[in-house]
């Protein structure tokens, strides 16, 4: 923990700048986000097993999904909010959600927090506001919000109480984005809430992202904490391409330091996604295969049942590749394919990230497809088409589907194809990692049973939803006194096996930025090197005006994708599944 001696008076927003002006020379002046963060660098605040009794003492709630935690990361905080703070609730957190009236704070935000709170995780002093333009009374909030609470399903008791409790912790103040006036406004409402107390603040800018920097200039200038941490989770999309993501980074960081920005991707989230390192690095059997020598391609499967209904505005102007592939499947891929880490704290775990994607190399035009998805009726019922969405233009070229081979050019992946499959409207709604392993050398089985093992390879495959699972794919003997064999799985099914449900990606997420856990978050180097990748065929794509194969909603994606893996020798594993 790097500790500076630097006094910053809480009162005063200029002197804090002038104080930390001083201190730190290289930079002229400093909006008070910045100050924060260098003060109190980057370690997390309080952990989660501070939280957690702090919370058991608070609610005596048994926290069957653990707050605690496994990271010695998180083991000691070290910063300003001393235990003592916590045991005795003299620190409050304040979380906004800006863009509160939206989809995605309805559907996600709003939800995880309740489940955080109904769990024991969330400090005992807390409140929760909701900013956008929508005129909203804190009652019709709460109405809003109480609509799509739920309780885990395993742990129905007091849900009513505690909806109730938590509702009343909730408040809202409606604004303009760009309106220091208007934050100053919040600024006051929280600071009635925090009554003095030590006050952290979390951003969550649930919004378009051509509003992310007024919101977070107003922000900074007029609602940050001038005691405690302030921090800002930023939803995706961050740009369309290298230019404007980096123009977006470098527009936050005028007001922000990079341990203030936590840019989120909820699939890092996900149960099986968390679970990829842990079956990696814990698991004799996997790490030793886990390379060119053994592996013959990877595969990662996202697919949708439905449309962009309601989304389209914002899709077109983004698309699948962007929407999926650059974000939610690259960052699995980093993570299935880096190099062990030196140990779990974010910082060395996002290193071994960056080194993958800088690996990489870019993906090219001939080595993707691109489809968009078609009006089909079936069963009497009419399936709409993409462009006939009324947001959509009618000419619209944007990708509704992709598939992608890309490659790692080092030591470990040389030559390995790593297969993307992205699409909307499709048969089914899942995600997959599918590791293809090579042939068994020498086939002993062949002469005798006939079959071709170079077919029945082993198959590993880890299902991050729905249904999550892992299972691998053998050659086995049928029981009896003949000698056949047929492909069978060693399935750990994790509804069978771990029977509390899983908590939404949001909720490990935003428990972990309250924390100041950066693992599950995206660096900007990273975000750098993952639009390097992708820029140079998105832009060919959209030059070329590229025309995507048409295919028809609800079913397999564009012929296309068969064409693009068998190029690579490749079979799409979900199609054995079918
Ligand atoms: N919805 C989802 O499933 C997902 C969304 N995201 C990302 O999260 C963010 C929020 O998503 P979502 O809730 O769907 O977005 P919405 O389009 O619902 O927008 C959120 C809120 O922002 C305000 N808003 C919308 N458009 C504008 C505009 N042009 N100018 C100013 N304010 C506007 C509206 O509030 P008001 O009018 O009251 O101010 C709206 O309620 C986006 O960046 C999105 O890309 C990421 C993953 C999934
Ligand atoms: O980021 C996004 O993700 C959702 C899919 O998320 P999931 O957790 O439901 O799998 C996708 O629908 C959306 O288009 C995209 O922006």
């Amino acid at each position: 923990m790097a500790t500076h001696s630097v006094i910053i008076p809480s009162s005063s927003s200029s002197s804090s700048s002038s104080a930390l002006s001083a201190a730190f020379p290289l930079r002229e002046t400093l909006p008070l986000f910045t100050a924060r963060s260098l003060i109190f660098p980057s370690k997390p605040s309080f952990s989660r097993v501070r939280l957690r009794f702090f919370a058991e003492k608070q609610s005596q709630l048994d926290s069957s999904n653990g707050c605690a935690s496994n990271f010695a990361s998180l083991q000691d905080s070290g910063d300003h909010l001393t235990e003592e703070h916590v045991t005795k609730g003299e620190s409050t957190l304040s979380i906004t959600v800006v863009g509160a009236s939206g989809d995605l704070a309805k559907k996600k935000i709003f939800p995880a927090l309740f489940a955080l709170f109904y769990e024991g995780c969330l400090p005992q002093d807390f409140s929760v506001f909701g900013y956008s333009r929508t005129k909203l009374s804190h009652e019709e909030l709460r109405v809003m919000i109480s609509r799509t609470l739920t309780c885990r399903i395993d742990q129905r008791e007091n849900c009513g109480d505690k909806m109730d409790q938590f509702l009343s912790r909730c408040f809202y103040h409606s604004g303009q984005y760009d309106s220091e006036d208007d934050f100053a406004e919040l600024n006051t409402k929280l600071k009635e809430k925090e009554a003095g107390k030590l006050s952290n603040r979390l951003y969550y800018l649930s919004i378009p992202p051509n509003i992310f920097v007024d919101v977070v200039r107003c922000a900074s200038l007029r609602a940050s904490s001038e005691n405690g941490w302030t921090r800002v989770i930023v939803e995706k999309p961050f740009g369309r391409d290298s230019e404007s993501s980096g123009e977006l980074t470098r527009c936050l960081k005028q007001y922000l330091t990079e341990e203030q920005i936590f840019r989120i991707d909820h699939y890092l989230g996900k149960e099986l996604v968390e679970n990829l390192s842990v079956l990696r690095f814990s698991n004799l059997v996997f790490e030793p295969l886990w390379s060119r020598n053994y592996i013959r391609n990877v595969q990662l499967i996202f697919s949708e049942d439905f449309g962009t209904e309601g989304r389209g505005g914002y899709f077109d102007q983004y698309g699948i590749i962007r929407d999926i592939m650059q974000n939610h499947l690259l960052q699995i891929l980093a993570l299935f394919a880096m190099e062990p880490p030196v140990s779990l704290d974010a910082e060395d775990i996002r290193s071994e990230k960056v080194k993958v994607l800088r690996s990489m190399k870019p993906l090219l035009l001939e080595d993707v497809i691109v489809g968009q998805y078609k009006g089909h009726s079936k069963g009497g019922k009419a399936y709409p088409g993409y462009i006939d969405d009324p947001t959509v233009p009618n000419n619209s070229l944007t990708p509704t589907f992709a598939a992608a081979a890309m490659f790692i050019n080092n030591a470990r992946w040389d030559g390995v194809p790593f297969l993307m499959k992205a699409g909307k409207a499709l048969h089914t709604r899942g995600a997959e990692i599918r590791v293809q392993f090579r042939h068994v050398p020498g086939n002993l089985y062949k002469k005798i049973v006939a079959t071709d093992l170079d077919k029945a390879t082993n198959e590993l495959v880890i299902r991050v939803q729905p249904d999550e699972g892992i299972y691998l794919r053998i050659n086995n003997k049928v029981p009896g006194l003949g000698m056949r064999l047929d492909r069978s799985d060693l399935n750990l099914l994790y509804r069978s096996r771990y029977p509390s449900e899983i908590p939404d990606a949001y909720e490990r997420l935003l428990l972990d930025a309250i924390e100041g856990e950066r693992r599950l978050f995206i660096r900007s180097d990273e975000l750098n090197a993952a639009w390097d990748l992708f820029t140079p065929a998105l832009k060919q794509l959209e030059e070329k005006k590229i025309v995507p194969e048409l295919y028809p909603y609800g079913s397999r994606g564009p012929v296309g994708a068969h064409y693009l893996a068998s190029k690579y020798n490749v079979r799409w594993g979900d199609l054995e599944d079918a």
